[in-house]
């Protein structure tokens, strides 16, 4: 598997580095970011935090506006940020050039569906093929917790529920909770999967958390500001699902706080810490 190194700058006494890799599963070019704090060496292997971003964004965004550096540093967690999508001319996108749907948009599912099935296999990506060439590659162990914001949220959720025996735990910033009953969701499931509510359900958090049997500790903050709140994200959704099947969901609502990074940069210490506990048990 070959690396292509884009950057490398020293972070809190670590390294940030971004890199290019030909993805199988996604048939493109990809780029992702990996922070490696200063434990991380040679001989010392170090757990690594999977972070999904939301619609419109790449590996840039939370390495650069989150402030997770130093504390994954203190702790000695490895951060690896995918990108949304895959990406290239070759690639599908929305031909309106919606936010929404194609690139930037990819939902962290398994498309069924033409034009997009040939590239859009996200789901595959991030659960086989990138903690694979991250394994291979990096000092890291095989310990792994996983975290999102918004569509990530949503990934790092249904990842982590499909896949107990990969991660240690999960956490979710402002998380589309139940992406089957909101328009994001609808949109995308609708043309990444087809009309079938039976395949959507494989990919909807409430829907998989209310079922679930084998658990993974879950921590989700949400901001009561968030303008998406209502329309698109509905986490009291998760919540009675959680109830319902005794999952170990922790919700937390949090007074005056929007969608945005400024929100993840003030809770993401927290959410740390929390995959720290796990990661280290
Ligand atoms: N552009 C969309 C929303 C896109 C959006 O809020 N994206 C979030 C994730 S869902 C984000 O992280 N944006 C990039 C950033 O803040 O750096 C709109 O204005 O309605």
């Amino acid at each position: 598997m070959t690396l292509e190194n884009l950057s490398r700058n020293k972070s809190f006494g670590g390294w940030h580095q971004q890199h290019n890799h030909h993805a199988s599963s996604l048939n493109c070019k990809m780029r992702f970011a990996i922070y490696l704090p200063p434990q991380a060496t040679a001989g010392t292997k170090v757990p690594v935090l999977y972070w999904l971003s939301g619609l419109t964004c790449t590996d840039e965004n939370f390495m650069q506006k989150a402030g997770a550096h130093r504390i994954a540093a203190e702790l000695g967690i490895a951060i690896v940020a995918p990108d949304t999508s895959p990406r290239g001319k070759e690639v599908a996108d929305d031909p309106e050039g919606a936010y929404d749907l194609g690139k930037g948009a990819g939902f962290y599912v398994n498309a069924t569906q033409p034009p997009w099935q040939s590239h859009y296999q996200m789901y595959d990506y991030v659960v086989q093929e990138l903690p694979a060439l991250i394994e291979a590659q990096f000092p890291v162990s095989g310990r792994r917790s996983i975290a999102g914001h918004s569509m990530g949220g949503h990934g790092a959720l249904i990842i982590a529920i499909r896949n107990p025996e990969h991660y240690q735990s999960v956490s979710a910033f402002s998380p589309i909770s139940n992406p089957m009953n909101c328009p994001w969701g609808q949109k995308a499931f609708s043309a990444y999967l087809g009309p079938q509510e039976d395949t959507w359900r494989q990919y909807d958090a409430s829907e998989l958390m209310r079922t679930a049997n084998r658990f993974v500790p879950a921590l989700v903050d949400q901001g009561e500001a968030d303008n998406f709140l209502h329309t698109e994200l509905k986490p009291e959704t998760l919540l009675t699902a959680a109830q319902t099947s005794g999952y170990p969901l922790q919700l937390r609502r949090h007074e005056g706080y929007d969608h945005s990074y400024y929100f993840i940069a003030s809770f993401i210490d927290e959410h740390l810490r929390f995959h720290r506990t796990h990661l280290k048990s």
